[in-house]
Order: structure tokens, then C-alpha cells, then sequence
């Protein structure tokens, strides 16, 4: 079992709180990322993890023993993960195969069983005929894959991502995302993978922790977080999502409500436990948007700031509404032809009334269980 679970654990630098009352629960096997922006304590998370600093409250569990408690510390060797650094850390006077087989040496593995792991996984990150290289002599994405091969050959049950990607160029991000991909589904390990970028969050977790200032916001699956945010914040952070006001909101009782948004009637998801509220703030994403070939009745009138060519689809920024216009965005898909200060006619075709802040317990992160 190499399930993690962190327990309400808080963590200071002196009367700095950077870690308040964090919890998550993590399966054995599943990938997890977590994301936020600078400063927000991912990386401090981390090394609570690791074990490269004690708790100040709280527990973490790896596997079902308790690493980490006020009182009770772990050393990082004795917690069976693997780290890959931002920065890779691998010994700079030692070539790709003396770095892979470090860790393996340390612990005592026999020789011939060293070698046959250490050959099979650069063979797996395809970097066998630079085995005698030294990381100088390597590019940054060559370098992430011998640190990834470091943690393969130990067959760690737990691996510990911190920002893995972010000293490399968008086509090797690409590549390593793969690569990342690969090497779940190669080693079933539990995975923690710590980034400010969604687009890497979204696309490799099974499921994404939102952090902001020391506190988890909410832990959800990718589609969920972008569906159904909890609260504001998140609906900001996620995807391209604008939060709008919203008035008169109907709820159904099976997850659809009826509501006022821009001056116009719209039929929004919501909770299916969503209770009337005279007003709410919906979190709206660009595709929720569509433009009116002509002023239609019921329309959302709106002028044009921005428009962008993007290729596929013309990328428009408006100010939508009359009584208190708002900042939204939306893609319309190739040919299409629109200026700075055209008046248009919009649709809001969807859109998740996000819940009352109010009837959320303040202390609870909102969560979705496997
Ligand atoms: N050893 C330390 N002593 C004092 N303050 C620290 C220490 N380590 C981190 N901090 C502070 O804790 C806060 C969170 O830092 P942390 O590195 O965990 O954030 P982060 O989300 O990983 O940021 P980034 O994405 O920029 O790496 C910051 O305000 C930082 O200055």
C-alpha cells in the first residue's frame, strides 16, 4: 500500500503560516497534482512530504505508517520515495549510469542486479547511448529523464514531482508530459506532482488539489474543477473562467436552475442540493458563450474590446451586458471577422452557479470521493 494521507497538518517559519490546517487524502496508485500560484506553499508541502522539514500539527501517513506528526519524524531515506527536482539534482562529476545507480548502490543492491535495472530503465527513457555522458554534456529534457530513470531503477511506490517542467521549452514539456504519463502507467507509483501550470495539472492528474495561501481550496477531479468549481477563486483559476453575477436563481432540485444573468433568462447547472438564492456568482468558461448571427430577442447585447486571430478560431474579448457590463470572453471557430467596438448578440448557452459561500463550513475544503 502506498496511499498518502496528510492530515490537517500546519507547518510555520517562524510566525511565517505557510501550510494551515492541509488535508488529502491520496490512493494508492493515483496522480495527484497540486496547483497554485507562486508562494502559496506547494513546494512546502513537498518537503513536508519528503521529509526535508517537520510538521507543526497534523500527520502525514505514506503506506499506512505515520511519517510525519508533531513529535515523530521520518528521515527522507526512511519514507521509500523518490524526489525529481526542478532542478534536477543529479551529481555533476558522475555520467547518466553512475546518477542512475547511485541510489541503487546505497542501498546495498548486488552489482549484476544494479546493472540489468540500471540498463532496462535508460533503455525505457531512451537515453542508453548517452549512459556515458555527464549531465553537462545534456539538454535540460535529456536531464529530467535521467532524473525520472534515478527514480525508476529505485522503484519507488511514491514519487515526488516539484515542478519537473519548469526550466524546459513548450516542445519538451510536451514530451516529458508523455514521459510522466508513461512512467505511472510503467510503475503504478503514487504520484504528487507540485506546478503552477493548470494546463500540466489538468492534463496529467487523476486529480488536481487547488492551493491559495496555505490552504487546499479543493481537490477534484480535472473535469470537476472545471465544471463545477467550489468557490471563486477557483472558478478564476481554472481553465479561462470569468465569475458573473447572477440574479433570481431557481434551483430544480435535479442540478438545473433557472436564473437572471446580463438581464437575460439562462439555464445554468448547479448543485442539486442548491436552495433559491436572490443572487449568486456563476462561473462561465468561453465555450459557454455563442455569438448571435443577428440582435435576437433574449439576447445578451455586448461590443467587441479585443479580437484576436488564433488560427482555428478568432479569440474575442467583450464587454457584455448594459445595467453593469462584464469582462468575458469567448472563441469563435474560422472564418469569422470581427473589430474593436463591434456591437454583437451573445447567448449564454451554460454556465455552474457556484455554491453559497455562506453554507459552505469555512474550514472544509469541498472534495469528491473516488
Ligand atoms: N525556509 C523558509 N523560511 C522562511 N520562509 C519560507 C521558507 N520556505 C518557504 N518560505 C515561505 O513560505 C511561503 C511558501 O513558499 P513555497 O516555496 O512553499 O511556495 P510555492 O507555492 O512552492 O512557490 P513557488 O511556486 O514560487 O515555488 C513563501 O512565502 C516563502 O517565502
Amino acid at each position: 500500500m502506498s496511499g498518502i494521507v496528510i492530515d490537517a497538518v500546519d507547518k510555520s517559519f517562524g510566525r511565517t503560516e505557510v501550510l494551515r490546517q492541509v488535508s488529502l487524502s491520496i490512493e494508492p496508485g493515483e496522480f495527484v497534482a497540486v496547483l497554485g500560484a507562486s508562494g502559496c506553499g506547494k513546494t512546502t508541502l513537498l518537503r513536508c512530504l519528503a521529509g526535508f522539514e517537520p510538521v507543526n500539527a497534523g500527520r502525514i501517513d505514506i503506506g499506512g505508517e505515520t511519517v510525519s506528526a508533531p513529535g515523530r519524524h521520518l528521515p527522507p531515506e526512511e519514507r521509500g520515495i523518490g524526489v525529481v527536482f526542478q532542478n534536477y539534482a543529479l551529481w555533476p562529476h558522475m555520467s547518466v549510469v553512475q546518477n542512475v545507480a547511485y541510489g541503487l548502490r546505497i542501498a546495498g543492491v548486488p552489482k549484476p542486479e544494479r546493472e540489468a535495472r540500471v540498463a532496462r530503465v535508460l533503455e525505457m527513457v531512451e537515453l542508453g547511448a548517452l549512459a556515458s555522458r555527464r549531465p553537462a554534456d545534456l539538454s535540460g529534457g535529456q536531464r529530467q529523464r535521467v532524473a525520472l530513470a534515478r527514480c525508476l531503477a529505485m522503484e519507488s511506490r511514491v514519487v515526488l514531482l516539484d515542478e519537473p517542467l519548469a526550466n524546459l521549452d513548450v516542445h519538451l514539456r510536451g514530451a516529458l508530459e508523455e514521459e510522466f504519463a508513461a512512467f505511472h502507467a510503467r510503475s503504478g507509483a503514487t504520484m504528487f506532482y507540485i506546478t503552477h501550470d493548470q494546463a500540466e495539472a489538468l492534463a496529467l492528474a487523476d486529480r488536481v488539489a487547488v492551493m491559495d495561501r496555505g490552504r487546499i481550496l479543493q481537490f477534484d477531479r480535472p473535469e470537476a474543477l472545471f465544471r463545477q468549481p467550489a468557490s471563486e477563486t477557483v472558478a478564476g483559476f481554472i481553465g479561462e473562467g470569468r465569475v458573473v453575477p447572477a440574479h433570481d436563481i431557481r434551483p430544480d432540485g435535479t442540478g438545473r436552475a433557472q436564473a437572471i444573468v446580463l438581464g437575460q433568462p439562462a439555464l445554468l447547472r448547479c448543485a442539486p442540493d442548491e436552495k433559491p438564492r436572490a443572487q449568486a456568482m456563476i462561473s462561465v468558461q468561453p465555450a459557454d458563450l455563442a455569438l448571435l448571427p443577428d440582435p435576437a430577442p433574449a439576447a445578451i447585447p455586448a461590443h467587441v474590446t479585443r479580437a484576436t486571430f488564433r488560427g482555428a478560431y478568432l479569440r474575442a474579448e467583450v464587454m457584455a451586458g448594459q445595467a453593469a457590463p462584464v469582462a468575458l470572453s469567448l472563441n469563435i471557430a474560422a472564418p469569422a471577422s470581427l473589430c474593436r467596438g463591434q456591437r454583437i448578440s451573445l447567448a449564454l448557452r451554460d454556465g455552474w452557479v457556484i455554491p453559497d459561500p455562506a453554507a459552505l463550513s469555512s474550514s472544509q475544503p469541498a472534495r469528491t470521493d473516488r
